[in-house]
């Protein structure tokens, strides 16, 4: 893996800024390591003069150096830290690609792409584009170790878009070239890409990153069969690579001058060069060019007859083969393994999410049954409201017909159906109670001719008024009625004949005396006839046919009096003992009692 630092120039030892010294430390540190390390220990004597943000970038780059100078083991837990604990997202972005890297280094792949999974899931929150330059490049390169070579180019693409020009977009243009090579993506259009890739990276002096494209510009001319092309391009720069002290991408280059010599014919150059891949890439475990080396030193044996020293190589290769197979399918393995954890979390995660949205909609549905059963009792309600008020008014139009039913229309009191029905209980109970009771029957006089002198509305207003007045001399228990059109009937319960005529005397004077203030036109008297349940019994019918002849005989002996049927009562019993209850009485009154 290459390193994806910055370049810059050297930090300027007067500036005082602490903030610009942080700044131009971080973009030093590959190129001139020793004036970082001395801004570094610089920057620790200041600390508390820096920011809470600043310190924890300092904590950073103190970090990033232990593990340039190769102590994974001290480096691991103090970017672990940072990691962890720091609330600067490009911090931690950083920290993730660093050690996203050294993890890959270590070959602890499983954990590295874990990591990376981490921070690329935190990606899109980033917005410091160096920060996302740093993890999305360390992405393309672990992917490419996976043979994961469409998604190390999609983020490869990613840094070119967050940058139209300058030293990331050369690398970011390196990295797609690279991973659509190894990818196999090897057509006109990629010679074309990777042309491209070498004049950015040339432009803005980022060599190193020009001549690892040419490696690969040169291997795939040697899989073309250019072998002359190859050789040329990677001879023109092989002097500069050695100078960059890079040792991968020195043996790299050394491993394909050996293959190109070798297509060629030349096979003391391509040993030369075998062994020059095996001194550097033994030096740096650099797997792949060693395998190169000896197999074709192998070849170059057996071609020229040494058996013993090509069965050595190739027992050197054999061995340095299956490492580097072992490492491609460690690599693949962890990557699958992740995504499949990654994928087995998700899975776990969606099903929680839809347990989460059923109870949701569980709690909802819940929510809009408790509403439902409060509409449903409000409706209730209502219904039994308006049942009950239906009711309330279906009772009192009840009521108002049965007093329609039980009431005279002109003057409010009972009828003739209802004063018999009230009349006949009053009785019973009378009769029960062994208690005398009187039936007054009270026809008012000559009414025919008040109605044809007055008219019927003055005749109406009389049968009220007499009404009235009987009313003011009535007791509660008292059952008044009207029998017909001018004739009315009183029983009053608990009364004897004398003071039922008593009574009746009461009401007669009361009838016949014009109130005041009224017209003295209207002559009105009216003539009673009494029956006693003590000579009649309690039968309604008989005090009714009592009381009425009663009335008779005072209507006849001259109207405005008052006569008790009965037996002293009869045309001679009249005039006999009784002594005639109802003398002489007048229409213009004072009627006579005896
Ligand atoms: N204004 C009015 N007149 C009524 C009503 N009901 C009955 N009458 C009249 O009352 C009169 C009763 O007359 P009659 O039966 O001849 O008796 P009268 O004229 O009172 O004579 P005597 O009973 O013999 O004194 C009739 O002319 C009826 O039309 C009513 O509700 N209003």
């Amino acid at each position: 893996m290459l390193l994806l630092a910055g370049r810059a120039a050297p930090a300027s030892p007067a500036s005082s800024n602490l903030a610009d010294l942080l700044g131009r430390a971080d973009t030093i540190k590959t190129v001139d390591n020793a004036a970082f390390v001395e801004l570094l220990a610089l920057l620790d004597k200041n600390t508390v003069a820096l920011s809470a943000t600043q310190k924890w970038r300092l904590r950073y780059l103190k970090a990033w150096q232990v593990a340039y100078l190769g102590d994974f083991a001290k480096a691991r837990p103090l970017l672990e830290t940072i990691i962890r604990e720091t609330p600067d997202d490009a911090i931690r972005m950083h920290a993730a690609a660093a050690l996203v890297n050294i993890l890959g280094y270590s070959h602890q792949y499983e954990e590295a792409y874990t990591r990376l999974d981490h921070a690329l899931d935190e990606l899109p929150k980033v917005t410091d584009k160096d920060a996302r330059f740093h993890i999305l490049g360390e992405a393309s390169q672990l992917l490419v170790g996976a043979g994961q070579y469409d998604l190390a180019a999609s983020y490869a693409d990613q840094i070119i878009a967050d940058y139209p020009s300058g030293r990331n977009r050369c690398i970011g243009m390196y990295l797609k070239v690279h991973a659509d090579f190894l990818g196999g993506k090897s057509a006109q259009s990629w010679r074309s890409q990777a042309q491209q890739a070498i004049n950015a990276c040339t432009q803005v002096n980022e060599n190193l990153f020009a001549d690892a494209t040419r490696r690969d510009v040169a291997s795939f001319a040697i899989r073309q069969g250019r072998t002359v092309d190859a050789i040329n391009l990677l001879e023109s720069h092989y002097l500069n690579v050695v100078k960059y002290h890079y040792l991968e991408l020195t043996s790299e280059y050394a491993a394909l001058m050996t293959e190109a010599y070798w297509q060629k014919g030349d096979t003391s150059r391509a040993e030369e060069f075998a062994l020059n891949t095996v001194d550097l890439a033994q030096k740096s475990e650099f797997i792949e060019p060693l395998t190169t080396a000896y197999q074709l030193l192998y070849q170059i044996d057996r071609q020229k007859g040494d058996l013993r020293d090509a069965l050595n190589y190739h027992e050197k290769y054999m061995t340095a083969d299956k490492g580097r197979l072992d490492d491609v399918r460690e690599k693949a393995l962890a990557y699958q393994f992740v995504k499949q954890q990654v994928e087995a979390k998700k899975v776990e995660l969606d099903e929680l999410n839809k347990q989460n949205q059923i109870l949701q909609l569980q709690q909802a549905l819940d929510h809009k049954a408790v509403e439902a059963g409060r509409l449903y009792i409000a409706l209730l309600l209502t219904v039994l409201a308006s049942i009950g008020l239906w009711l309330l008014r279906l009772k009192r139009s009840q009521l108002r017909f049965m007093r329609l039913a039980r009431r005279d229309g002109l003057t409010g009191i009972f009828n003739r159906q209802h004063f018999v029905d009230e009349a006949e209980q009053t009785l019973r109970y009378a009769a029960k109670s062994m208690r005398m009771a009187c039936l007054i029957l009270i026809d008012l006089d000559h009414f025919k001719l008040i109605n044809d002198t007055h008219g019927h509305t003055a005749g109406d207003h009389v049968l009220r008024r007499a009404v009235a007045v009987c009313q003011q001399h009535l007791h509660s228990c008292d059952v008044f009625g009207r029998i017909g059109g001018e004739e009315f009937g009183i029983l009053l319960p608990e009364s004897s004949v004398i003071q039922a005529l008593e009574r009746a005397e009461r009401l007669r004077v009361a009838i016949s005396t014009t109130p005041e203030g009224e017209s003295q036109d209207i002559t009105v008297s009216a003539s009673f006839g009494i029956a006693s349940t003590q000579h009649e019994g309690y039968d309604l019918r008989r005090l009714l046919i009592a009381a009425d002849s009663a009335l008779y005989r005072a209507k006849r002996d001259g109207r405005n009096r008052v006569v008790v049927s009965g037996p002293h009562n009869g045309p001679e019993a009249d005039r006999g003992s009784s002594g005639d209850h109802a003398a002489d009485g007048r229409a213009t009154g004072d009627p006579a009692i005896s």
